[in-house]
């Protein structure tokens, strides 16, 4: 189990709307949001997009909307067009211009070798730099008759790897939506010295209000960290309608922020002596006893 090594932060969740078909427009909305958040008192440290913000969610236009997205450690200046599609170019401006680290939610990825889509997340340091990229690893394939329906996994190829990354005030572990719902997860990242799980979301009208605060609760308690989901906000005129109520979760399972559904931008300070407090006084983290348990792939 590492240690958590963080410095207080503050968070900002940008629940974006109203988004539409045209690309350039979604980005357009993204980036004047950003640039609002960067511009709130206090400075955020770590912005964060929704899921699938330049495209309509829908797994009939995620191949059209889909771009190359390269891999962390490249440079605008040494990536192409052939590589790099206007999303990514666009969230590392945003990222720069802002002066803040940036989880750029999700966008649709094209792996051009493979021709594979992913449903991808990434983050930028406040250079613009790629820092760390994710492909949602549990696709959303559900069937509520008359109420949800969606199958991810028509359009979509699933990741095959967790996915964290260091900021100077901490180490983030990062999902996309329905990951959530995988406790390994979040578990993995809290062993692993992670402060919080930040998951780019775009739950519905449906399971968002059976489950989205619940789970976020549960995912923060089991593991004593901070929990975040940022999506859309809802559109009456798309084909799917997002949840909103865009959250952050503290370690004792408190919620201390929450949006409606409209667009808006909602922020949290993040502090790692609350959760080191919460660890000291229910001391689960060092209780848990592995000898015990059987091995829970079999
Ligand atoms: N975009 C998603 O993965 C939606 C997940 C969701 O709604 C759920 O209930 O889980």
């Amino acid at each position: 189990m590492a240690l958590i090594q963080a410095k207080p932060f503050r968070l900002a969740l940008l629940q974006l709307g109203p988004l539409g078909r045209v690309k350039s427009a979604n980005i357009d909305l993204a980036r004047k949001a950003v640039e609002q958040a960067s511009k709130s008192e206090p400075k955020p440290h770590l912005i964060v997009l929704p899921e699938i913000w330049n495209s309509p969610y829908a797994v009939s236009d995620f191949r059209e909307y889909s771009e190359p997205v390269p891999e962390p450690g490249s440079s605008s200046s040494s990536s192409s067009s052939l590589d790099e599609g206007e999303t990514i170019r666009a969230l590392r401006e945003m990222a720069r211009g802002a002066g803040c680290w940036l989880i750029g939610g999700s966008i649709p990825e094209r792996e051009i070798s493979t021709d594979k889509i992913y449903n991808c997340a990434t983050v930028y340091d406040p250079e613009g730099r790629l820092v760390a990229k994710h492909r949602k690893v549990h696709l959303f394939d559900i069937d509520i008759p008359g109420r949800q329906t969606f199958k991810e996994s028509e359009t979509l190829s699933p990741g095959d790897s967790l996915t964290t990354f260091e900021a100077p005030f901490g180490k983030i572990g990062l999902g996309i939506c329905y990951d959530i719902r995988f406790p390994e997860m979040a578990m993995i990242a809290a062993r692993q010295g992670c402060i919080a799980m930040i998951y780019p979301s775009a739950f519905n009208t449906t399971t968002g209000p059976m489950h989205w605060k619940l789970l976020q609760q549960a995912r923060a308690m089991d593991n004593q960290i901070y929990v975040a989901m940022c999506s859309p906000a809802r559109n009456k005129e798309a084909s799917y309608q997002a949840y909103g109520h865009t959250m952050v979760v503290n370690p004792l399972a408190e919620v201390m922020a929450e949006a409606d559904e409209h667009p808006t931008i909602i922020y949290a300070d993040i502090d790692p002596e609350m959760l080191a407090t919460t660890r000291r006084n229910l001391p689960v983290t060092i209780q848990r006893r592995f000898q015990v348990y059987p091995n829970v792939a079999e």
